[in-house]
């Protein structure tokens, strides 16, 4: 498959400036990120990846607007993102994002519909479409409960893009399936990007699965997430294991490095 680089012109469609996120509870102050800065660009395949706890799915939820930064800014489209909004959309590990009581179809028919984006007919045309590349046509009726996880997470994604949103969050989607499940969802979702060249902002703690899915890899440090490094990948470069020693390297050592290139 062909590779997207960053564009070398044109504005970001996100960055994030020096952002810090923070918890505060009754009695604790946790900081999960500490002045973070990265951009991502249209039709990115852009990863977040780091040691557990190092702020990933925080920064994701920062960027969805369900939470603000303490300090910094987070723009898309160069506007302060401050609420969610549908040109945004998320997908998450859990099994259980799907509502129960909707089929397959009614799944990823609603946000199109609740939000007002597509005409009833337009949101019909795309939801076949989308059943049809996640081939799921004999499901489409079907309730959540009775498919296996593999096929619920692709749901998941087709809603997600069926959407059209600017920028799809996924927040180690394939996490909890068997290795053999998750080795087909990576393609199966690299199928989809190439027709759709959504931009995904992708949080994993894989090395491999960041090298197979990414474009860009953004290295975090453990607590409080800080940017170590920045890493671009090329065609196949999952089978590089030079890039792979690197990566566990950068993520590993104690001192913060500078942006790598990976050419
Ligand atoms: N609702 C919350 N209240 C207080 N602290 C929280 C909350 N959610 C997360 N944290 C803390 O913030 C830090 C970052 O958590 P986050 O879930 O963003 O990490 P992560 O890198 O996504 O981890 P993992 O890879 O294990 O999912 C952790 O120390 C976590 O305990």
């Amino acid at each position: 498959m062909s590779d997207v680089r960053r564009p070398t012109e044109g504005a970001p469609l996100l960055s994030l400036k020096a952002v810090t996120l923070q918890y505060k509870t009754r009695d604790s102050l946790v900081t999960a990120t500490y002045r973070v800065d990265f951009q991502v660009f249209k039709s990115d395949r852009y990863i977040l990846l780091g040691p557990s706890g190092c702020g990933k799915s925080t920064i994701l939820k920062a960027v969805g607007g369900f939470i603000r930064p303490t300090e910094g800014q987070i723009l898309l489209n160069g506007k302060r993102i401050t609420r969610p909004g549908p040109d945004r959309m998320m997908v998450f590990q859990e099994f259980d994002q799907l509502a129960p009581w909707k089929t397959v179809r009614e799944n990823i028919l609603f946000p199109m519909r609740a939000t007002g984006k597509f005409s009833r007919a337009e949101a019909q045309e795309r939801t076949d479409h989308y059943i049809e590349k996640i081939q799921l046509e004999k499901f489409a009726d079907a309730y959540p409960h009775t498919l296996s996880g593999g096929m619920k997470q692709r749901v998941a994604i087709a809603r997600g893009m069926a959407m059209e949103p600017d920028i799809l969050l996924m927040d180690e989607p394939f996490a909890a399936l068997d290795a053999l499940t998750r080795d087909r969802m990576q393609d199966e979702l690299l199928r989809l990007w190439e027709d759709t060249r959504v931009t995904l902002l992708f949080v994993t703690h894989s090395i491999s699965e960041a090298i197979k899915i990414g474009n860009r890899i953004l290295l975090l440090s453990a607590l409080p997430g800080q940017v170590k490094a920045e890493i671009g990948t090329r065609d196949n470069s999952f089978l590089d294991a030079g890039l792979q020693a690197m990566i566990h390297d950068i993520l590993f050592s104690d001192t913060a490095t500078a942006a790598a290139a990976h050419a």
